[in-house]
């Protein structure tokens, strides 16, 4: 088996319930979506990169991971495009007894489901119609995968939060059913944090929309949070 890594580097976590970690990002190659305000546009061909063998991907995960690594991040791109490599190499790290982490935009439950065994934190993203992800058309589709995902995450006992990006394009109205729909699956108690994550340089959101969706999720989650890419405020990748 083969798989193709775009990037691999220490960095400190910036997103997500656990910014501020020090963190080992494994970026795949390869998604076919299409989020206007992507920050990571070079690695969606999927020959984007290089490629290696399992062994040879695990040989360059050894040599990356830095003293008192926190967790191992898997993003890209998308992961689950490559989710057989993504399992080999996330059981990999797990048997240094490191936390595997999965970022994905959990298009596809089926796929999901095959790595789920292998990581221990779970970030469930859900897409906002406006996000350009994929067209209106099959946007429902979509939204039920990553609906499975969170209720097979949660059945597992990952850890688990969600995480909606939202930009000056998002509607309320469309913000608002989201999460309504996320609240008729789930639980509060199911999840570790909701994190409404704002746009940067591109579209960015005005503090008045970020303070009414935050007013959205608060009466279904009380501890929601707004939290930005926190890395790019001190420069790094
Ligand atoms: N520092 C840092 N934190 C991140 N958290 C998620 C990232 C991603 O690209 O998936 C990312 C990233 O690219 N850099
Ligand atoms: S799903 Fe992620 S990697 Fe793919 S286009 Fe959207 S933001 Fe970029
Ligand atoms: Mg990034």
């Amino acid at each position: 088996m083969k798989v193709r890594l775009f990037e691999i580097f220490t960095s400190v976590e910036g997103e997500g319930i656990l910014y501020g970690t020090k963190t080992l990002f494994v970026r795949l190659a390869g998604c076919p979506f299409t989020c206007f305000y992507c920050d990571t546009k070079e690695s969606l061909p999927l020959d984007s990169g290089n490629e290696y063998s399992i062994e040879e991907a695990c040989r360059l995960i050894d040599s990356n991971l830095k003293n008192q690594t926190y967790k191992v991040n898997f993003t890209g791109g998308d992961p689950l495009i490559q989710h057989n490599a993504v399992a080999e190499l996330a059981k990999y790290i797990q048997t240094k007894k490191i936390p595997t982490y999965l970022e994905s935009s959990c298009f596809d439950s089926d796929r999901f489901n095959h790595v789920l065994p292998f990581f221990d934190i779970i970030k469930i993203e859900f897409k906002t119609k406006d996000s350009d992800f994929v067209d209106s058309k099959h946007y429902e589709r979509l939204i039920e995968n990553a609906m499975k995902c969170l209720k097979l995450s949660v059945a597992s006992k990952k850890t688990t939060y969600i995480k909606i990006v939202v930009s000056s394009k998002t509607k309320l109205d469309d913000f608002k059913d989201l999460v309504n729909k996320i609240f008729q699956n789930i639980s509060k108690h199911d999840v570790d944090g909701f994190i409404i994550q704002p746009t940067y340089g591109i579209a960015e959101p005005s503090l008045e929309l970020l303070l009414n969706l935050y007013d959205v999720v608060y009466p279904y989650y009380i501890d929601v949070k707004v939290v930005p890419q926190l890395h790019k405020f001190i420069g790094a990748p």
